[in-house]
């Protein structure tokens, strides 16, 4: 018999923080060491004078909203998320659910290409629309992470860069869409638990870097400390939300935080969001870089791949804390 658990929100606290606003236009150099800030500090922020044209945000917008909008079987023609595909309330392969739909892409033109014929009665307008989208947040993507490493004073100002920008980089996009839920109007038998409230369960993203376009309907929330979680305001400017994943996180051997994050469902709006997942080869070696090493601050995790890492965090539910299992076990914490 399934029993639903007792809703866990009345012990949880929500507070306000406002998160860090970064403006690209301004002086690079006091860019760079805001970027490191809130990477230290929050490892999300929000981004202002990003310069990527409203037009190819609102194009990929609209090939979103219009793929959603059609029915179920025609939705299900770009599936099933395994993992890349259609997916509706099924969320990987480890029994995690939400109150979402969602569509999971490749980033190279060929897969886009081939997969829009599946997705969209207008396959070329489709994949024009999300190459360009793809095309102009990768570029960003690299930009935020060169001024990361500036001012890092790291000596190879590309070292984050590179792995995205690999032929092989396995990035992804995913749109996400949470229908309104309100559930007193739901005839479910578990709809009053807490959990069909979320419409992705906390986690923390596996990859370097995201950059992440919601349509302005707030469900996005961070939690910085244990059962606090912190709403993130939709900024009317700010078309970017952006956040550190946990390679970045072990790459910069803990400096810069992969903080869990989820979304909620509106109770009346429904919600869309866009997440660029910016990631490398699966053969690309993760370790952490020199300059952040040092006798007091020996490295946290011991090195890894890409498809290594990849391998672990699909085999766990999105809550797992990941890079736990690729700490280094020094003799400090073994008490000898
Ligand atoms: C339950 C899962 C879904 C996920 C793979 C995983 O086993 C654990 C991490 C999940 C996550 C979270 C961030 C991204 O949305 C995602 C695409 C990713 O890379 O890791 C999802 C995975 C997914 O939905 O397939
Ligand atoms: O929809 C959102 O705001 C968050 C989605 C998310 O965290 C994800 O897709 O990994
Ligand atoms: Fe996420």
């Amino acid at each position: 018999m399934v029993v639903a658990s007792p809703s866990p929100i009345r012990t949880e606290k929500i507070r306000d923080i406002e998160l860090p606003i970064i403006d690209l236009l301004a002086e690079r150099s006091q860019v760079s060491k805001l970027l490191v800030k809130a990477c230290e500090e929050f490892g999300f922020f929000k981004l202002i004078n990003h310069g990527i044209p409203d037009d190819t945000i609102k194009k990929m917008e609209e090939e979103s909203f219009e793929f959603f909008a059609k029915p179920a079987l025609e939705k299900q023609q770009a599936g099933p998320a395994d993992p890349y595909g259609y997916g509706s309330k099924n969320i990987g392969f480890n029994g995690d659910r939400g109150e979402v739909e969602y569509l999971l892409l490749r980033t190279d033109t060929l897969s886009i290409s081939h997969k829009s014929k599946t997705i969209s009665n207008d396959p070329n307008k489709f994949s024009f629309a999300v190459i360009g989208y793809i095309e102009s947040i990768r570029n960003l993507a690299c930009e935020i992470l060169d001024l990361m490493a500036e001012g890092l004073w790291v000596p190879n100002t590309s070292v984050f860069s590179r792995l995205i920008r690999d032929v092989d980089s396995d990035s992804l996009l995913r749109l996400n869409h949470y229908p309104p839920f309100n559930p007193k109007n739901d005839g479910d038998r578990l709809a009053t638990s807490f959990h069909h409230q979320i419409g992705f369960g906390e986690h923390t993203d596996p990859q370097i870097l995201t950059i992440l376009r919601s349509n302005g309907i707030e469900g996005l929330q961070i939690s910085l400390e244990e059962g606090v979680w912190v709403p993130v305001s939709p900024h009317p400017t700010a078309a970017f939300c952006v956040n550190v994943g946990d390679l970045l996180q072990a790459m910069t051997n803990g400096r810069f935080l992969s903080v869990r994050h989820r979304a909620v469902v509106n109770s009346c709006k429904s919600r869309m969001s866009m997440a660029y997942f910016g990631a490398p080869s699966p053969r690309a070696r993760i370790s952490c870089l020199p300059n952040l090493v040092a006798t007091q601050k020996p490295p946290l995790y011991r090195s890894f791949t890409w498809a290594e890492f990849k391998k672990a965090t699909y085999s766990q539910q999105l809550k797992e804390s990941r890079l736990n299992l690729f700490k280094m076990i020094n003799d400090d914490q073994n008490g000898e």
